[in-house]
């Protein structure tokens, strides 16, 4: 089991040892039960951004959530079917194929909500819509993770076994079945294939697959990748000019080798979109409809940072031009092209691990597991005396992104993974909380972005047929896609590109998940200005408390709450902290600083969401938004007042009750109409729109924006209401 920990993860270790997991599993032996097994997995497959909101060790003694436990059983499934056990471990893998059974049921519920959106994206403009405002469903300050069932699992209007949809193949002779046939050419193995679902194209399983079975086996030598490129002509001229990043280098051979009629990758080329609309091509007024929200000073960023990549690669474009001029032709190099390209890598691409760069097994699997949203840390700023509030705004959502989801990792912080030269958005593969920033930094990871014929044709879901991937087989030189629940023929298959929030599948992928168990608020405080300052600072350092902080569709954080009590502290409540005789962390300092913590956090979630709510994009296409419209301006003006958390108290001390009524109806209309929905056929492709759904118009966008948009709106709503609930029971 030894191979299992994350052994440099020092609360990984804790968690093992509060669950007396460690010395057990250490010394092997009989007494060791699927259950510790099971255990141990979860432990090693914790996120970051789980690891957060992680309230004690003994929550795993129980499934933590659908990603987690998912990700736990195929830790185990792999490792076990892996060394073709025998008798005692024979008997393990056959319990825990039994066990993992519980879990399908609600992770095929998630294909038969995923299938409606793509339905929903035929119809771009009503469909959308429609499903959009679905998602309000959880907006009702209602926790639609503790409805039944693990956490994160899909919402749906009714508990119907509805069977989602077939997938219509594609064409023979079409560009996706010619990659298709040039794919088995070349070894490629593969239990599915390419088909359209509504709007939306994807992988649906050509025969029956069980779990444990690779869904794709792709050999290595089919990927495209740095050390691939390198191996072609273009690849070593452009990896001799001095000064290019890995990244760019990438970008710029898929703008020369996509038009290359002999290269090795020209049908995989063929069968890719003509144009991708991701939020890295968002049109500037497209944009400028999410202004104050986290995303788009991202999209900013990213769209910033692209064209400025662009420009300065602008002499080499000469340079090859005039070098090669019978070779190239001048309008492969306009933005447009870099942009297909890099949107290609950012969103198509995987991080895949090399064995032969692999240091040691606990990394390798650490790196199967893949990564998830960062927790909070860092920035301060003085602050004033006692019941000083704290300023908390929405944090733009990083610094960049890397090229290629790992099916083993991604760096999907809410605040943002971060690589400067932009580039690779990393596919991840759920699991442990290692993302690449930090096993890169860690030293020893191999993990590189690749482009993976086949596999980047398979569309996500947080409710996936497949998360462990992105480690070349030592054995084979393959990379296996191994599904850990079944999948019928016809139906379309799905893997995780990691615990994405909506933030990063809007800006990167173009789209958003409703209902996105994944989903997050990023939230920073800013500590009050004053005499406590330092104090204050010394006493959350010292807790290892940092300010930034997020919020999900489930409960507080501790580490949050801890945070927002010793920054209201008096001057005496700070001493108990520094004198340990209490702790923010364990719980309440006393009733009055808790009273002033919950109300603190209260005002600033409503400063947050007032401006949300205020959006056209949300308040345009809400009935009866007049009212909240209302609250939104009073918040908003306010907050530009630069007193946001009064401001928004005062507009949205009424709000929630009416708020959850108007939900409520909006809610049960919504899932009338859903009903009527899936008893119509399925619609045809609508015209203009390509083969993801998306149109020239940009109405599926503005529809995954408002999805963006309903979601965060959604989770501040639901910690709204447990400040509310729990300043009641203060108050009782
Ligand atoms: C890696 S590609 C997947 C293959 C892609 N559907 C195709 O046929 O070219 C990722 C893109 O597929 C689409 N996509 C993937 N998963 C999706 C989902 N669950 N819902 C909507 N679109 C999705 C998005 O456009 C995304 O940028």
């Amino acid at each position: 089991m030894a191979l299992f920990l994350d052994v440099d993860d020092k609360q990984k270790r804790e968690l093992l040892s509060a669950l007396g997991l460690l010395h057990a599993l250490k010394q092997g032996g009989e007494e060791v039960t699927l259950e510790h097994w099971i255990q141990c997995a979860r432990v090693h497959c914790l996120s970051k951004i789980e690891s957060y909101f992680l309230q004690d060790a003994s929550q795993l003694r129980q499934p933590l959530n659908l990603r987690n436990e998912a990700a736990a059983v195929s830790l185990l499934l792999a490792h076990w079917s892996a060394r073709q056990a025998g008798g005692e471990q024979q008997q393990l893998l056959t319990s825990l194929l039994e066990y993992g059974r519980t879990l399908w049921p609600e992770l095929a519920s998630g294909d038969v909500a995923l299938s409606s959106l793509s339905t929903a994206g035929g119809s771009v403009g009503g469909g959308a819509d429609r499903d959009s405002s679905s998602n309000s469903s959880s907006s009702s300050g209602g926790d639609s993770s503790s409805a039944g069932g693990l956490s994160g699992r899909p919402v749906q209007a009714k508990a119907v076994a509805v069977e989602p949809p077939r997938g219509i193949p594609a064409p023979p002779g079409s560009p996706a079945a010619d990659f298709e046939a040039w794919a088995r050419e070349q070894g490629v193995g593969s239990a599915i294939t390419i088909a359209s679902f509504g709007a939306l194209r994807g992988c649906a399983a050509a025969r029956d697959v069980q779990p444990g079975e690779p869904l794709l086996s792709i050999p290595s030598d089919v990927l495209i990748y740095e050390d691939s490129v390198r191996q072609t002509d273009l690849g070593r001229m452009l990896m001799a000019i001095p000064g290019l990043t890995i990244d760019n280098l990438l970008i710029i051979f898929t703008m020369i080798d996509r038009h290359d009629p002999d290269s090795k990758w020209a049908r995989y080329w063929r069968s890719l979109p003509d144009k991708y609309y991701t939020g890295l091509s968002f049109p500037e007024q497209l944009v400028e409809e999410l202004k104050g929200t986290a995303a788009h000073l991202e999209l900013q960023r990213a769209q910033a940072h692209l064209r400025r990549q662009y420009g300065d690669t602008q002499p080499l474009f000469h340079m090859l031009l005039q070098a090669y001029p019978q070779f190239l032709q001048p309008d492969w190099f306009d933005y447009d092209s870099y942009l297909w390209a890099a949107e290609l890598w950012y969103s198509y691409a995987f991080e895949v691990q090399f064995p032969e760069a692999s240091g040691n097994e606990a990394e390798a699997a650490a790196a199967e597991t893949g990564a998830a949203g960062e927790a909070a840390a860092g920035g301060s700023k003085p602050a004033a005396g006692r019941p000083a509030k704290p300023r908390a705004r929405q944090m733009g959502g990083g610094k960049g992104t890397k090229l290629g989801r790992s099916g083993s990792r991604s760096s999907t912080s809410s605040a943002g993974g971060s690589k400067k030269g932009g580039g690779s958005n990393g596919k991840a593969a759920d699991g442990s909380s290692k993302d690449k920033s930090s096993s890169s930094s860690g030293g020893g990871s191999s993990s590189k972005p690749v482009m993976v014929p086949f596999a980047c044709h398979v569309n996500h879901s947080p409710w996936p047929h497949c998360v462990r991937y992105g480690k070349v087989n030592p054995a084979t030189g393959t990379l296996d896609y191994p599904a850990f629940r079944p999948c019928k023929e016809g139906q379309q298959v799905y893997i995780s590109y990691g615990p994405v929030p909506n933030l990063k599948l809007l800006c990167y992928y173009g789209f958003v998940v409703p209902h996105n168990p994944h989903d997050l608020v990023p939230l920073l405080l800013e500590p009050p200005h004053g005499p406590l300052h330092d104090k204050q600072a010394t006493a959350l350092q010292r807790l290892g408390l940092g300010l930034e902080h997020t919020l999900q569709d489930g409960p507080l954080s501790k580490q949050l709450l801890a945070c927002l009590r010793v920054i209201v502290c008096t001057a005496d409540e700070l001493a108990a902290v520094r004198q340990r005789s209490c702790d923010p962390l364990a719980g309440p300092i006393n009733k009055e600083n808790e009273s002033q913590a919950l109300q603190t956090l209260q005002a600033a979630l409503k400063g947050m969401l007032a401006p949300l709510l205020r959006l056209p994009l949300l308040a345009g296409g809400a009935a009866g938004a007049d009212e909240e419209g209302e609250e939104a301006a009073a918040g908003q003006q306010q907050q530009e007042a630069g007193d946001g958390l009064a401001a928004a108290e005062a507009a949205g001390q009424q709000s929630c009750e009416a708020q959850q009524a108007k939900q409520q109806q909006a809610e049960q209309q919504q899932a009338e109409q859903r009903d009527t929905e899936q008893q119509q056929p399925e619609q045809p492709e609508p015209p203009g729109c390509n083969e993801n759904g998306f149109d020239a118009d940009w109405r599926m966008s503005r529809h995954f924006c408002r999805v963006y948009l309903e979601g965060q709106a959604a989770i501040l709503r639901r910690s709204l209401e447990e400040c509310r609930q729990a300043l009641a029971v203060l108050q009782e």
